[in-house]
């Protein structure tokens, strides 16, 4: 495929100076990081800027669920030793705090709905495991919607109810996919756990999870805590617009979340959880000594360079699209994790963590044309954080849409009673017109061996147990 790739590189380059020339915001975003306006939302607000003086100036980033600040809802639930998932995820669908009452009735509806059809693990999870578990959780995402006698129907009511069994079942559809992949791929025993209906879904992810079913209250608040920071973040974030984009079409509950899966997964999205835990191993690998500053300040150059890692030229969890000085997940994150560090004996790998964490933007901004400022995302201490808990790396971006769905749910419910109106942004065309030719007569490059055979799926090896 490498001569026909190459043609493509030629055909398909289109010059830069004419995004200029035609104003093409590239990334729907101006340079400063303004997201090119698709919409209204009363689900969140990012703050990245404020105006100072009359002048608009970068700031802290701040995030607000519905109107209430981020840091007063993880404040409010911690010290009151409550988890936070389901009362974060009824603030998110319906707009405002539950009651107790309200949050009792809730809670027992997604411990209701935690329940697959009849055979589903057996039939579906288990069927061709993956190490890819986002690409499992949109396989069984999209299988769901068979079992479902009301697929097509856009009811407010019926969507709703195709949202929370989703938000309900996402824990079973991750957990059971990792074990199916750790059982047939690295012959470990497999282990399908229930899940307990009075327990919360930090609870009852880290029940599934787990051999003996145990974990610690520390461990499962901070997987609670976790799960509220990542739930929700604006429409124009990726996964969520394409939420908005394929909801717009008309599309069922379960396309529009497989859609929003694979939008997720993406290393520049919310794979580079994963991305940083594995850039960090090598980065230990790499040097001798990782308390050294010279020595990690290098490696991030290489990484930069695209000559160390996975030569992509990025720091994984660096870096966003909106926040400029800093996300304010990442800032609730650290504070955790470095109490956790402590508990679990990780002071060293922390101290690496903050290392890369101020050195980072400093090496970005000496090496790149900077129109903002970078610093460190959600993502960055996540996996670090998932690591210490004992979370198998293959789980961490499926965590992220064990959350995540919430905020998705909301905004194609927003979708659903606002819009009405198909997404479809242009594209100017810059193609030259051509006469069409007669197959006889046309020119073209030969085809040359048959490297494509390299590509061919391979037959699974049957592993013996
Ligand atoms: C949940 C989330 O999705 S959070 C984001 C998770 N993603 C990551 O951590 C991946 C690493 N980060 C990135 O790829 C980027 O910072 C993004 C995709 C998050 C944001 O991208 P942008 O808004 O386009 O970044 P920005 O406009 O600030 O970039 C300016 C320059 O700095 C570079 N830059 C920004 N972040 C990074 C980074 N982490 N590593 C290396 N270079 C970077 C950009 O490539 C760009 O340089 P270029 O014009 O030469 O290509
Ligand atoms: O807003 C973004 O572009 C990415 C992000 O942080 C998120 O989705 O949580």
């Amino acid at each position: 495929m490498k001569k026909q790739s190459e043609v493509i590189r030629g055909q398909d380059l289109i010059q830069n100076d004419l995004f200029t020339k035609y104003n093409v915001k590239r990334g729907l975003r101006d340079l400063n990081g303004d997201g090119v306006l698709a919409g209204l939302t009363n689900v969140s607000m990012i703050q990245s800027k404020e105006t100072v003086d009359g002048e608009v100036k970068p700031c802290h980033g701040k995030l607000f669920y519905r109107g209430y600040n981020i840091y007063d809802l993880v404040r409010g639930i911690m010290a009151d030793h409550r988890y936070g998932f389901e009362e974060t995820a009824y603030l998110l669908l319906f707009g405002e705090l539950p009651n107790k009452p309200q949050l009792k009735e809730f809670s027992a509806m997604i411990g209701d709905m935690r329940c697959l059809p009849t055979n589903f693990v057996r039939d579906v999870v288990m069927k061709a495991p993956s190490k890819d578990i986002m690409n499992s959780m949109t396989r069984s995402v999209l299988t769901l919607s068979s079992y479902d006698m009301h697929v097509s129907d856009l009811s407010l009511e019926n969507v709703l109810r195709q949202c929370m069994m989703l938000i309900s079942v996402f824990p079973m559809l991750a957990v059971y996919g990792y074990h199916a992949y750790n059982h047939y791929e690295n012959n470990q025993s497999m282990y399908i756990h229930h899940p307990d209906a009075e327990l919360s879904t930090a609870e009852n992810l880290l029940r599934l999870l787990r051999p003996d079913m145990k974990y610690s209250k520390l461990e499962a608040k901070v997987l609670d805590l976790a799960l509220m920071l990542h739930m929700e973040h604006g429409g124009g974030n990726n996964s969520t617009f394409t939420t908005r984009v394929v909801t717009s079409s008309g599309s069922d509950t379960y396309a529009v979340m497989a859609a929003a899966l694979s939008s997720l997964k993406g290393p520049k999205h919310g794979g580079a959880n994963i991305k940083v835990v594995e850039m960090m191993n090598d980065l230990k690998a790499c040097v001798t000594d990782y308390s050294d500053q010279d020595q990690v300040e290098t490696y991030l150059e290489h990484v930069l360079r695209g000559q160390a890692f996975d030569g992509r030229g990025l720091i994984y969890g660096m870096g966003h699209a909106v926040y400029t000085i800093s996300d304010p997940r990442a800032e609730v994150f650290k504070s955790f994790v470095e109490k956790l560090a402590q508990e679990k004996g990780c002071q060293e790998e922390f101290e690496l963590y903050s290392m890369v964490e101020t050195l980072a933007p400093k090496v970005i901004e000496k090496n790149r044309k900077m129109y903002k400022g970078v610093s460190a995302n959600v993502d960055f201490y996540s996996g670090f954080v998932y690591n210490m808990l004992g979370i198998p790396l293959e789980l961490y971006t499926p965590i992220f849409a064990i959350a995540r769905i919430v905020g998705w749910s909301a905004h194609r419910l927003e979708e659903l009673v606002n819009a009405d109106k198909i997404i479809r942004p242009a594209y100017k065309s810059v193609l030259e017109l051509k006469t069409y030719t007669s197959l006889e007569s046309r020119d073209g490059y030969e085809i040359e061996g048959q490297d494509y055979k390299d590509y061919r799926l391979e037959e699974r090896e049957e592993k013996k147990h």
